[in-house]
């Protein structure tokens, strides 16, 4: 991986014709908020992405880490693909998964009893949950260490780490994965993979794309597998805006 802070270039235009888009949500598509129920969603957002899917024949997928239920709240008026979970959840597509670890309800109570002795941000998600300590980074080390312990004993989820959250999620799900799925449905047919991400967790998704004769944006400062760069979210916006056809 490159370290490409401010060294890679723009991404060319997106060509509506032959390219695929599949784009991460927070981070990318929104800024980091301090909470996760604060992120701002660019009024006219959703339809950027409605205008954009139709111009690409439905070969356009939101892929996130979120839970399927909040993409579907912040994107109201965008009705395309959607990946939630980071690969585990989907619309428009079969589910990967189709039923949660049954220690689910277990988990999420440790979850939920641990933020609330140690003063954590708990975020519950459809098959899992995150503790966030964006207002305390000094709580990393041993939010990290009570998620190791969760991990050991619940084998089904494993350790997804976040900017300034760990999270727990279904082992063996993975935005990679979801984009090997959702590539298989009929409107990706002879399309490019383009993938924009700012985080660990999209990593893998951009090298995929790499890899599979596209190319990968990645979003913010660090090393990545990604060919292209843009600074914040606003400039990913900027150039999904610019290829709408008006
Ligand atoms: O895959 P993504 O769409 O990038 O989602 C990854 C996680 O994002 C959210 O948490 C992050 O964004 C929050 C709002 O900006 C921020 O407060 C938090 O510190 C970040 O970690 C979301 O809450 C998670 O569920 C997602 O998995």
């Amino acid at each position: 991986m490159d370290d490409l802070t401010g060294k890679k270039p723009a991404p060319p235009a997106l060509d509506p014709d032959g390219d695929a888009l599949f784009l991460d949500f927070d981070g990318c598509l929104v800024e980091i908020a301090p909470r996760p129920d604060a992120v701002v969603i660019p009024e006219n957002l959703p339809q950027v992405l409605a205008h954009l899917s139709e111009q690409l024949n439905g070969a356009l997928a939101v892929v996130s880490g979120r839970s399927l239920h909040e993409l579907e709240r912040f994107l109201q008026g965008y009705d395309g693909l959607m990946v939630g979970s980071h690969g585990a959840e989907a619309r428009g597509m079969t589910p990967p998964l189709e039923e949660s670890p049954a220690d689910l309800a277990e988990l999420q109570a440790e979850l939920a009893g641990f933020a609330q002795e140690q003063g954590l941000l708990y975020e519950e998600k459809s098959h899992g949950g995150a503790l966030h300590f964006r207002s305390d980074p000094s709580r990393q080390d041993e939010v990290e260490r009570f998620a190791e312990t969760l991990a050991e004993r619940f084998p089904a989820f494993a350790i997804q780490p976040a900017k300034m959250a760990v999270e727990l999620r279904p082992d063996g799900f993975s935005k990679d994965g979801a984009l090997a799925l959702l590539t298989q449905l009929p409107q990706f047919a002879g399309r490019a993979p383009v993938y924009a991400g700012d985080d660990t967790t999209d990593e893998p998704a951009l090298a995929w794309a790499e890899a599979h004769d596209g190319y990968g944006i990645k979003i913010g400062d660090g090393e990545s597998a990604a060919r292209y760069h843009l600074a914040e979210p606003r400039n990913l916006r900027d150039w999904l805006a610019a290829a709408v056809e008006v």
